[in-house]
């Protein structure tokens, strides 16, 4: 096998690859451990105050609070988190522990208790927040109570009292604890920490809703500005960009430009799909009237200010060609009837498309079973055209969203290995801002697709 140069060489190439992967694992492990090591000490630390004086200390509202929200939630986020897949052993450890621990409702009550606490004794809850229990009196701020024992809070304590608060659309309290959040998380910088249920973004969203019920429209505003400058963005080295060519020999000679935008779901987008020539033939060909309407299926327009165009390509037509390119990109057949016809969008002002998936959720009866090659396993879109402002594609539980990038194609998978609809597929179509916005999609079923995606029992999958 390793004879000729070309396979040494090759394998020099892949062995590098491989260095690299090995390197953003350990690089991300060490990354996991240190944060594992930082909530160790944090709460290693704070017991050693507490066992000095552990009357005083659980008397103290404060230091119950905590931890209760550190066993309900820290301990959780820690054990439970995604980057820490491998933490079996802790894992099975506090599940040991599990029926003593307090549950959601004692949280809740906790944090409406600190607020009772706070009303009936009129406490600052910029003092709460250091520890100290004081109110304002003739102008100067005295103590109401010196506690032997006292914890201060984080921004995410206060957080969650504010979460509270704001739930139970108590926006008088959630105002100040959101507040004193707000600043204790600008203080700590934008680094993310596992054990923490919200951030800087989660506090000045609710703050600034906050305000706004109560009036306050002008800053909610403002908070509303801060909140657009802090796209959240937590790096993750298994997204990437690659010229990608799925092994067709179509694609040998001009690999297209693939960009992995999210794992779960899996979305891929694939720049340059479309030239803009062809992009401009589909619109017309999808014009009222000129439209080749697929049999059985009528051109319909929808109250939400969209109209749709099936259209059916003909042999050696650019829709053939399209369907082409797909088939290499994706691997699957897409041909009548394993792939729908390809069906054009177009917004209309303000035009958008509510949340839903592609694939059918109430079997037998959507008519996506009509074609009898089962449901929608993968959705491909075209953007035909490019957006001013608005309209991009947002996948509402998976919280991202992808902006109309011209000419591109974006592809994911709508169900599982096992045939069961992925939730995380959910998804819309953003208002248009400014702008005309044609996109165009191919709907690919589970049938013809048995060798290119096969199927397993991992619900995950
Ligand atoms: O236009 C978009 O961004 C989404 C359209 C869509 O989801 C659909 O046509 O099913
Ligand atoms: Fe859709």
């Amino acid at each position: 096998m390793y004879t000729s140069l070309q396979n040494v060489k090759q394998a020099i190439h892949v062995e590098r690859k491989l260095i690299d992967y090995l390197r953003t694992y350990i690089d991300n492990e060490m990354e996991r451990l240190e944060d594992i090591k930082r909530f160790y000490a944090k709460v290693s630390d704070l017991h050693a105050v507490l066992y000095k004086g552990p009357a005083a200390a659980a008397a103290n509202p404060l230091v119950a609070f905590t931890l209760v929200k550190r066993l309900h939630s820290e301990w959780l986020n820690v054990v439970y988190s995604n980057e820490a897949q491998e933490n079996t052993q802790l894992r099975s450890k506090y599940e040991e522990e599990e029926a003593g621990l307090p549950k959601v409702e004692d949280l809740r009550g906790a944090a409406r208790g600190l607020m009772r606490l706070q009303d009936v004794y009129s406490l600052q809850v910029s003092s709460l927040v250091k520890g100290r229990f004081q109110r304002v009196s003739n102008g100067g701020v005295i103590d109401v109570c010196s506690p032997a024992v006292s914890v201060s809070l984080s921004g995410d304590d206060c957080f969650l009292v504010g979460k509270v608060a704001y739930e139970q659309e108590d926006f008088y309290h959630s105002v100040q604890w959101l507040e004193e959040s707000v600043r204790l998380f600008r203080g700590v910088g934008r680094q993310w920490v596992p054990e923490n249920e919200g951030t800087l973004e989660d506090a000045l969203d609710h703050l600034a809703f906050s305000h706004f019920k109560t009036g306050n429209v002008s800053y909610a505003l403002s908070l509303s500005h801060e909140l657009l400058h802090h796209p959240t963005h937590f790096e993750n080295p298994r997204l990437f960009c690659d010229h990608f060519t799925n092994n067709s020999p179509a694609l040998l000679l001009q690999p297209v430009r693939r960009e992995v935008l999210s794992l779960q779901p899996d979305v891929v987008l694939y720049h340059d799909f479309i030239t803009g020539a062809e992009a401009e033939d589909i619109k017309k060909l999808a014009q009222p009237g000129r439209s080749v309407v697929a049999a059985g299926e009528k051109q319909e327009t929808a109250d939400y200010r969209i109209s749709k165009a099936w259209l059916k390509g003909s042999e050696g037509s650019i829709i053939e060609r399209l369907d082409g390119r797909i088939s290499a990109l994706t691997g699957l057949n897409v041909k009548h009837p394993y792939g729908e016809f390809l069906q054009v969008v177009n917004y209309g002002i303000g035009g958008h498309y509510e949340p839903h998936f592609d694939h059918a959720t109430q079997s037998p009866s959507s008519p996506v079973f009509k074609l009898k090659t089962g449901n929608r396993v993968a959705t491909f879109m075209i953007y035909l055209s490019p957006v001013e402002a608005g309209g991009s594609t947002a996948f509402i539980h998976a919280n991202f969203s992808v902006p109309v990038v011209e000419n591109a194609a974006i592809f994911w998978w709508n169900l599982h290995r096992n045939g069961q609809g992925d939730e995380d597929t959910l998804h819309a179509g953003c208002p248009v801002l400014i702008g005309d916005k044609w996109v165009a999609n191919k709907w690919i079923h589970e049938y013809g697709q048995e060798f290119q995606r096969c199927c397993s029992l991992n619900p995950e999958e």
